[in-house]
């Protein structure tokens, strides 16, 4: 470590000094932190060093301060001076954030406390096991009634009563733990925070409070925070917390405050956060919720249950049947004892003899109803479900709701998306074009064409670029995309992020969403004082808006009929090398008061091809998919060509197969709802496709009788993805709202996992059906080998504690046996079963 400079020592010390001064004199933490005047304000807070946690100026239990985000309270937050006033007194700033060394977040976690809230507490292992006991003590009553051979039969019945339990028990309880680990695996989730002017990733449970968040479509508010940044507009939903349906705008004057748990629908910002854990509301909510059941009835589940139920019935009948032959048969002394004389002496009628006879009459009977009772069917299931779901986590399928699991193995069509599930989302620029030259680098080009291309790469962005030094490489954050690009900017036009950032001043920014495939800002030259307007996005649609272009030497030129056909050649020509296209272009705008940002009649920049592998292992699971009955269809938002370059690459369509269609969104949603039923089953492609459109093919296909499986990553995808019979979304590039609304998370955002899920959903069935068969053989032979001999000899052969050990242990150890079965390559080999095929086939 570096010893810090005398000079920086002294510095400190002076600080502390001063610091504690301050603190000392009697009222002076009322100025700082209710200032009476704006003005006075500003100064206390000046003294302070951005990103010195020497000392806050608020405390966590400050009346102005505590309630500030959960009360929404307007004039505190004026009072402390705004977002830029209660950054400083919380010793942090809205550019740079908190100084974020350890000693630093250890002092924020020991005065503002940490951002977890206290778990409720777990079922105890007992109150399972009492649980299971619970549904048997039926069984333990008729054993205790039942006195065939003396007192063993009851303690008999209440051992293998006790075994099952306890089988039972351990079972659910380690469901419930491992539901549990896999909630907050599933619940911790990355946050994007600056520290000293760095981007870093954190977990969400080490927000502090202070933080500087960077928030985007998507994301779900971590903490209780104020919104900083003036120029992009933010959205938020808050129905999840205030069951407020309708979006809600946030802006840093009037509507600051972000409450943490709210999801981000639109727009790009920073907030800092003001509250964390406990002190928020969602802390205080997730802290007071009482365990959800692990145990929800899956669809499978049900139909067991109406197979029991009938079961039931088979019984009932079969018992009342035995009650009256086996007392016609003893009243008319047809049962005989072993020395062949009458059980009922006919002569000899007491009431004693009758009652005593019809006793043990009734206890025969039970028996049979015990013995058809299918004990291991429920535990067969949540076993089955539990090894499936424990190997899905292993191999990169998280599992949110069980009943996904079994659904999965009947999925008849996937819908999936085309970035980052079927491709690797490492994205690179391998072309430039600046109009239909294809340049070597920056030197080849006007320098004022280079400095508009580093403003619309280098501003226009949610990324990030950060320097730590001169001497090594520049750490560039954001999505692939915008990684792809700056990463550009910097190595081929020689961008330098910093300076740029201090020449141009942002004045209104609209962020990227799938709708638009677009996004724009507005920057003033602050030299120059020129407003700029930069648009980046969809080749072909910012091609669309733009009436100039410019040249390899800085001219622009008219875009007319010969050359625009020339420039849509260059994106088709990248799109067909399944090449994503992106376009730069800019306009000088007059003013700074648009609240829009102009997009029409724009000068075109140039273009860049984005190469975007596919995943090697695709093209194999796609095979699988097919060899298996599965319909595979790709959802892209990218053009049509590029769409259908890749969906070759990794055998979506192949060459010589003609029956297969692919269609841009827009010509889908053109269709009529009847058109669309037609197509829904050829379409193998859709490509340029808003979330909306995804929707539609989803409901087309169950309307047409498929079980849809829909992979998605986007906040837009969500409509989609709640449609499905099965959603699963993207654990690395998913956001938040995405993960919310699946049932399995993809952890490696690979298509492959997606085909495993199949695979084991397959396979969770298969076991349950092999259970099924394995029990109905044993217990239909015993209850056939008890009722023929009761009719024919009048007595039971099997005793209740026979049939009992027989129908408990046998059948709680074949469904630890079976339900332990892995899938086997024949199950991928066949057609999907459907959800409405019948549990006990023909066949069985
Ligand atoms: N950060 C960005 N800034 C500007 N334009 C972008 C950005 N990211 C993507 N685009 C453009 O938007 C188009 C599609 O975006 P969209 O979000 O609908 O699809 P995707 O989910 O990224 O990709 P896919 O549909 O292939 O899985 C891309 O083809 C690209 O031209
Ligand atoms: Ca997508």
């Amino acid at each position: 470590m570096e010893r810090p400079a005398p000079a920086r020592q002294w510095r400190k010390a002076l600080n502390v000094i001063r610091t504690c001064y301050r603190l000392a004199r009697p009222g002076v933490l009322t100025a700082t932190v209710l200032p009476r005047r704006r003005s006075a304000s500003y100064v206390a807070i000046k003294i302070q060093h951005a990103g010195d946690s020497a000392s806050f100026s608020v405390a966590a239990d400050d009346e102005s301060f505590k309630g500030l985000v959960k009360e929404k309270r307007h004039n505190s937050f004026g009072r402390l001076g705004g977002g830029a006033g209660i950054a400083a007194a919380l010793a942090s700033d809205a550019e740079r954030g908190i100084r974020g060394d350890s000693d630093d977040l250890r002092r924020r976690r020991e005065s503002f406390g940490g951002n977890t809230y206290p778990k409720p507490k777990p079922k105890s292992f007992f109150s399972y096991l009492w649980d299971a006991l619970k549904d048997d003590l039926f069984i333990v009553l008729v054993g205790f009634a039942i006195k065939e051979h003396g007192w063993y039969d009851s303690v008999g019945i209440f051992l293998v009563v006790f075994l099952v339990a306890t089988v039972s028990a351990v079972s659910n309880h380690g469901q419930v733990k491992r539901f549990d680990e896999l909630a907050s695996k599933s619940n911790n989730t990355a946050v994007t925070v600056v520290r000293a002017g760095r981007r870093q990733e954190v977990s969400r449970f080490d927000i502090l409070v202070g933080d500087v968040v960077i928030l985007k479509i998507g994301d779900s508010v971590p903490a209780d925070g104020v919104f900083l940044e003036g120029h992009g507009r933010l959205q938020v939903d808050e129905s999840s917390m205030t069951g407020e349906p309708h979006p809600i705008e946030i802006d840093p004057e009037n509507n600051p405050f972000l409450t943490a748990g709210v999801k981000i629908i639109d727009g790009y910002g920073r907030m800092l956060v003001t509250a964390v854990g406990t002190d928020t509301l969602w802390g205080e909510m997730m802290g007071n919720l009482t365990k959800e059941d692990a145990d929800e009835p899956t669809p499978l589940r049900e139909r067991l249950d109406g197979l029991t139920s009938s079961m039931g019935k088979i019984r009932v009948a079969v018992a009342v049947l035995a009650f009256a032959v086996l007392t016609a048969r003893h009243f008319t002394g047809s049962t005989k004892d072993d020395q062949g004389k009458p059980l009922f002496n006919k002569g000899h009628v007491t009431f004693d003899a009758v009652f005593s006879s019809l006793v043990s009459i009734l206890q025969q009977a039970v028996t049979i109803i015990v013995v058809a009772i299918p004990e291991g069917l429920p535990l067969a299931v949540t076993l089955t479900l539990a090894f499936a779901m424990k190997r899905m986590v292993k191999e990169n399928a998280l599992v949110r709701h069980l009943s996904a699991c079994e659904t999965m193995g009947s999925v008849t069509a996937i819908c999936t998306d085309k970035t980052g599930t079927l491709t690797l989302n490492q994205m690179e620029v391998t072309e430039f074009w600046v109009g239909t030259d294809q340049p070597r680098g920056a030197m080849a080009i006007a320098g004022s064409v280079v400095t508009l291309l580093c403003q619309g790469a280098g501003l226009n962005t949610t990324g990030s670029v950060f320097k730590p030094d001169n001497v090594s490489a520049p750490e560039i954050t954001g999505s692939p995309t915008e990684k792809a690009l700056l990463s550009w900017a910097v190595a081929d036009l020689g961008m330098d992020a910093d300076a740029l950032q201090r020449s141009c001043k942002v004045l209104h920014v609209e962020a990227f969403n799938s709708d638009k495939k677009r996004s724009g800002v507005m920057i003033k030259d602050n030299a120059t004082g020129a407003v700029v307007a930069h648009w980046k996005g969809a080749a072909e649609m910012v091609l669309a808006n733009c009436s100039m272009y410019v040249d390899t030497d800085g001219a622009e030129r008219q875009l007319e009929g010969e050359q625009r056909r020339n420039l849509e050649k260059v994106i088709d020509d990248m799109a067909v090398g399944s090449l994503r296209c992106i376009a730069f272009a800019y306009k000088q705008v007059n003013g700074t008061h648009q609240s829009k940002i102009d997009d029409d009649g724009l000068t075109l920049l140039g273009f860049v091809g984005l190469k975007d592998p596919c995943r090697p292992e695709v093209k194999a699971a796609i095979e699988a998919c097919t060899k298996a009955g599965v319909a595979v269809k790709m959802v892209a938002g990218d053009n049509i060509l590029t769409a259908r370059a890749i969906a070759m690459e990794c055998g979506i369509i192949s060459s010589n197969d003609h029956s297969g269609i692919v269609i841009e969104g827009h010509e889908f949603r053109a269709m009529s709802t009847e058109q669309q039923l037609e197509i829904a089953d050829k379409i193998r492609v859709m490509a340029r496709s808003l979330p909306l459109d995804k929707l539609a093919l989803v409901q087309r296909l169950k309307q047409k009788g498929h079980v849809v499986a829909v992979t998605g990553d986007g906040t837009n995808d969500a409509p989609a993805l709640k449609k499905a019979n099965v959603a699963l979304s993207m654990g690395v590039q998913g956001s938040e709202v995405a993960k919310e609304s699946s049932d399995i998370i993809i952890l490696n955002d690979s298509f492959d996992t997606v085909v495993t899920a199949t695979r084991w959903g397959r396979c969770v069935y298969n076991n349950i059906q092999k259970f099924i068969q394995f029990q109905l053989t044993v217990n239909v032979s015993a209850l056939v080998i008890n009722f023929v001999s009761a009719i024919t000899t009048g007595k039971m052969p099997l005793t209740t504690v026979q049939l009992l050990w027989v129908n408990l242990i046998m059948d709680t150890m074949g469904a630890l046996a079976l339900a332990t079965d892995t899938p086997t390559k024949a199950l991928m080999d066949r057609p999907p079963i459907g959800r409405t095929a019948p549990l006990v086939s023909n066949p069985m």
